[in-house]
Protein backbone atom coordinates (compact mmCIF):
# COMPACT_ATOMS: atom_id res chain seq x y z
CA UNK A 1 0.00 0.00 0.00
CA UNK A 2 1.32 3.47 -1.03
CA UNK A 3 0.34 6.11 2.17
CA UNK A 4 2.23 9.36 1.83
CA UNK A 5 2.59 11.92 5.03
CA UNK A 6 1.50 15.28 3.93
CA UNK A 7 2.08 17.48 6.49
CA UNK A 8 3.25 17.51 10.24
CA UNK A 9 2.34 20.08 12.35
CA UNK A 10 1.13 20.83 16.28
CA UNK A 11 -1.88 19.65 18.29
CA UNK A 12 -2.21 21.05 21.74
CA UNK A 13 -4.58 18.98 23.40
CA UNK A 14 -5.88 19.01 27.51
CA UNK A 15 -3.51 15.64 27.39
CA UNK A 16 -0.34 17.61 26.17
CA UNK A 17 0.97 19.16 23.07
CA UNK A 18 0.95 16.26 20.64
CA UNK A 19 2.22 16.63 16.75
CA UNK A 20 0.02 15.23 14.47
CA UNK A 21 0.90 14.07 11.21
CA UNK A 22 -1.50 13.89 8.01
CA UNK A 23 -1.55 10.95 5.82
CA UNK A 24 -3.44 10.05 2.51
CA UNK A 25 -3.89 6.58 0.90
CA UNK A 26 -2.60 7.24 -2.42
CA UNK A 27 -5.14 4.30 -4.19
CA UNK A 28 -8.46 5.66 -2.44
CA UNK A 29 -7.39 9.32 -0.97
CA UNK A 30 -8.66 8.00 2.11
CA UNK A 31 -7.33 10.36 4.98
CA UNK A 32 -5.74 9.63 8.65
CA UNK A 33 -4.21 10.97 11.22
CA UNK A 34 -1.35 10.24 13.50
CA UNK A 35 -0.73 12.01 16.64
CA UNK A 36 2.48 11.36 18.58
CA UNK A 37 4.59 12.23 21.43
CA UNK A 38 7.88 11.93 22.16
CA UNK A 39 10.61 10.07 20.18
CA UNK A 40 8.74 7.17 19.00
CA UNK A 41 11.15 6.20 16.15
CA UNK A 42 13.35 2.94 16.42
CA UNK A 43 16.29 3.04 18.17
CA UNK A 44 15.54 6.13 20.18
CA UNK A 45 14.99 4.46 23.41
CA UNK A 46 15.08 1.18 24.86
CA UNK A 47 11.27 1.24 25.78
CA UNK A 48 8.97 0.22 23.22
CA UNK A 49 6.25 2.66 22.36
CA UNK A 50 2.69 2.51 23.56
CA UNK A 51 0.77 2.67 20.93
CA UNK A 52 -3.34 2.81 20.23
CA UNK A 53 -4.77 1.91 16.66
CA UNK A 54 -7.79 3.45 16.97
CA UNK A 55 -11.03 3.25 15.21
CA UNK A 56 -13.12 6.23 14.17
CA UNK A 57 -16.98 6.25 15.92
CA UNK A 58 -18.35 10.03 14.86
CA UNK A 59 -21.51 9.75 16.81
CA UNK A 60 -19.21 8.50 20.24
CA UNK A 61 -16.44 10.62 19.80
CA UNK A 62 -18.04 13.85 18.25
CA UNK A 63 -21.68 13.50 19.85
CA UNK A 64 -20.54 11.94 23.09
CA UNK A 65 -23.05 9.19 22.33
CA UNK A 66 -23.37 6.46 25.38
CA UNK A 67 -24.06 3.61 23.50
CA UNK A 68 -19.99 2.77 22.81
CA UNK A 69 -16.94 3.77 24.98
CA UNK A 70 -14.82 5.05 22.28
CA UNK A 71 -14.64 8.43 23.28
CA UNK A 72 -13.23 7.29 26.52
CA UNK A 73 -10.91 5.23 25.31
CA UNK A 74 -9.77 7.39 23.14
CA UNK A 75 -9.02 9.83 25.87
CA UNK A 76 -7.40 7.22 28.15
CA UNK A 77 -5.11 6.27 25.30
CA UNK A 78 -4.52 9.89 24.90
CA UNK A 79 -3.94 10.11 28.39
CA UNK A 80 -1.61 7.52 29.22
CA UNK A 81 0.91 8.16 25.87
CA UNK A 82 0.94 11.49 27.28
CA UNK A 83 1.47 10.24 31.16
CA UNK A 84 4.54 7.95 29.55
CA UNK A 85 5.34 11.63 27.61
CA UNK A 86 5.97 8.95 24.22
CA UNK A 87 3.93 7.30 22.48
CA UNK A 88 1.36 7.41 19.75
CA UNK A 89 -2.47 7.58 18.79
CA UNK A 90 -3.37 5.76 15.32
CA UNK A 91 -6.56 7.11 14.22
CA UNK A 92 -8.49 5.02 11.22
CA UNK A 93 -10.41 6.98 9.37
CA UNK A 94 -12.55 4.66 7.24
CA UNK A 95 -13.01 2.44 10.70
CA UNK A 96 -16.56 3.83 11.29
CA UNK A 97 -18.66 0.98 12.65
CA UNK A 98 -16.07 -1.64 12.68
CA UNK A 99 -15.38 -0.96 8.71
CA UNK A 100 -18.94 -0.90 7.80
CA UNK A 101 -19.33 2.80 7.41
CA UNK A 102 -21.19 5.26 9.43
CA UNK A 103 -24.71 5.31 8.12
CA UNK A 104 -25.05 1.27 7.91
CA UNK A 105 -23.62 1.38 11.64
CA UNK A 106 -27.20 3.51 12.76
CA UNK A 107 -28.50 0.59 10.70
CA UNK A 108 -27.54 -1.60 13.45
CA UNK A 109 -28.13 0.01 15.95
CA UNK A 110 -31.56 0.29 15.21
CA UNK A 111 -31.48 -3.25 14.91
CA UNK A 112 -29.80 -3.18 18.16
CA UNK A 113 -33.16 -1.05 19.24
CA UNK A 114 -35.73 -3.75 17.96
CA UNK A 115 -33.49 -6.56 20.24
CA UNK A 116 -30.04 -7.61 18.38
CA UNK A 117 -26.96 -7.37 20.14
CA UNK A 118 -23.97 -5.78 18.15
CA UNK A 119 -22.61 -8.77 16.29
CA UNK A 120 -26.55 -10.05 15.12
CA UNK A 121 -27.45 -6.51 14.03
CA UNK A 122 -24.52 -6.74 11.36
CA UNK A 123 -25.64 -10.17 10.18
CA UNK A 124 -29.54 -9.31 10.06
CA UNK A 125 -27.91 -6.35 7.49
CA UNK A 126 -26.21 -8.93 5.47
CA UNK A 127 -22.65 -7.36 6.76
CA UNK A 128 -19.38 -8.21 8.25
CA UNK A 129 -19.22 -8.41 11.92
CA UNK A 130 -16.03 -6.81 11.19
CA UNK A 131 -14.53 -5.62 8.04
CA UNK A 132 -11.46 -3.51 9.67
CA UNK A 133 -7.77 -4.11 7.40
CA UNK A 134 -5.23 -2.45 9.72
CA UNK A 135 -2.49 -1.88 6.41
CA UNK A 136 -2.68 1.35 6.52
CA UNK A 137 -1.74 1.91 9.88
CA UNK A 138 1.37 -0.37 9.86
CA UNK A 139 2.21 1.93 7.04
CA UNK A 140 2.13 4.93 8.90
CA UNK A 141 3.62 3.81 12.16
CA UNK A 142 6.60 2.56 9.81
CA UNK A 143 6.92 5.59 8.38
CA UNK A 144 7.48 7.23 11.65
CA UNK A 145 10.04 4.48 12.49
CA UNK A 146 7.92 1.79 14.79
CA UNK A 147 8.31 -1.55 14.31
CA UNK A 148 8.10 -2.69 18.07
CA UNK A 149 5.95 -1.23 20.08
CA UNK A 150 3.12 -1.94 23.27
CA UNK A 151 -0.53 -1.76 21.98
CA UNK A 152 -2.92 -0.34 23.47
CA UNK A 153 -6.41 -2.80 23.08
CA UNK A 154 -8.43 -5.52 24.59
CA UNK A 155 -9.00 -7.07 21.18
CA UNK A 156 -6.40 -9.76 20.63
CA UNK A 157 -7.70 -10.00 17.09
CA UNK A 158 -6.50 -6.36 16.68
CA UNK A 159 -2.72 -7.49 17.84
CA UNK A 160 -2.97 -10.58 15.88
CA UNK A 161 -3.95 -8.72 12.59
CA UNK A 162 -1.02 -5.99 13.55
CA UNK A 163 1.26 -9.01 13.77
CA UNK A 164 0.45 -10.74 10.40
CA UNK A 165 1.13 -7.35 8.87
CA UNK A 166 4.95 -7.50 10.33
CA UNK A 167 4.93 -5.47 13.60
CA UNK A 168 6.07 -6.70 16.47
CA UNK A 169 3.49 -6.11 19.56
CA UNK A 170 5.74 -7.30 22.62
CA UNK A 171 2.75 -6.06 25.17
CA UNK A 172 -0.80 -5.08 24.87
CA UNK A 173 -2.13 -3.35 27.34
CA UNK A 174 -5.97 -3.01 27.92
CA UNK A 175 -8.00 0.02 27.51
CA UNK A 176 -10.77 -0.03 30.17
CA UNK A 177 -13.75 2.51 30.49
CA UNK A 178 -16.38 2.72 33.47
CA UNK A 179 -19.75 0.81 31.88
CA UNK A 180 -23.08 2.81 31.67
CA UNK A 181 -27.02 1.73 31.48
CA UNK A 182 -26.39 2.35 27.45
CA UNK A 183 -23.53 0.33 26.33
CA UNK A 184 -23.56 -2.14 29.07
CA UNK A 185 -25.02 -4.92 26.42
CA UNK A 186 -22.37 -3.77 23.69
CA UNK A 187 -19.24 -4.25 26.39
CA UNK A 188 -20.72 -7.50 27.50
CA UNK A 189 -21.07 -8.81 24.02
CA UNK A 190 -17.89 -7.57 23.06
CA UNK A 191 -16.62 -9.81 26.40
CA UNK A 192 -18.49 -12.76 26.01
CA UNK A 193 -18.76 -13.04 21.94
CA UNK A 194 -15.47 -11.06 20.23
CA UNK A 195 -12.84 -12.06 22.98
CA UNK A 196 -11.92 -8.53 24.31
CA UNK A 197 -9.93 -9.22 27.35
CA UNK A 198 -10.24 -7.69 31.26
CA UNK A 199 -13.83 -6.46 30.94
CA UNK A 200 -15.06 -8.96 33.29
CA UNK A 201 -14.94 -6.73 36.14
CA UNK A 202 -17.01 -4.66 35.15
CA UNK A 203 -19.88 -6.82 35.13
CA UNK A 204 -18.97 -8.00 38.70
N1 LIG B 1 -20.99 -2.23 13.46
C1 LIG B 1 -20.97 -1.65 14.66
N2 LIG B 1 -19.89 -0.91 14.97
C2 LIG B 1 -19.87 -0.35 16.18
C3 LIG B 1 -20.92 -0.49 17.11
N3 LIG B 1 -20.60 0.21 18.21
C4 LIG B 1 -19.38 0.76 17.97
N4 LIG B 1 -18.93 0.43 16.76
C5 LIG B 1 -17.68 0.77 16.09
O1 LIG B 1 -16.69 -0.05 16.63
C6 LIG B 1 -15.43 0.55 16.44
C7 LIG B 1 -14.60 0.30 17.66
O2 LIG B 1 -14.44 -1.07 17.79
P1 LIG B 1 -14.63 -1.86 19.15
O3 LIG B 1 -15.15 -3.23 18.80
O4 LIG B 1 -15.45 -1.05 20.12
O5 LIG B 1 -13.23 -1.98 19.79
P2 LIG B 1 -11.87 -2.46 19.11
O6 LIG B 1 -11.30 -1.29 18.35
O7 LIG B 1 -12.06 -3.72 18.34
O8 LIG B 1 -11.00 -2.84 20.37
P3 LIG B 1 -10.24 -1.89 21.39
O9 LIG B 1 -8.88 -1.66 20.81
O10 LIG B 1 -10.17 -2.66 22.66
O11 LIG B 1 -11.04 -0.63 21.51
C8 LIG B 1 -15.70 2.01 16.12
O12 LIG B 1 -15.40 2.22 14.76
C9 LIG B 1 -17.20 2.16 16.33
O13 LIG B 1 -17.79 3.03 15.38
C10 LIG B 1 -22.03 -1.28 16.75
O14 LIG B 1 -22.97 -1.49 17.52
N5 LIG B 1 -22.01 -1.84 15.52
ZN1 LIG C 1 -18.11 4.28 19.33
Amino acid sequence: MKISRIVATRLPTPFAEFTIHGFREEATGQEHVVLTLGDIAQGSADEPPLVRVHSECLTGEVFGSLRCDCRPQLEAAMQRVADEGRGAIVYMRGHEGRGIGLVQKLRAYAEQDAGADTIEANEMLGLPIDARRYDAAVCMLRHLGVQRLRLLTNNPLKVAALQDLGLEVVARESVLTAPGPDNERYLRTKADQMGHRDLGHLFD
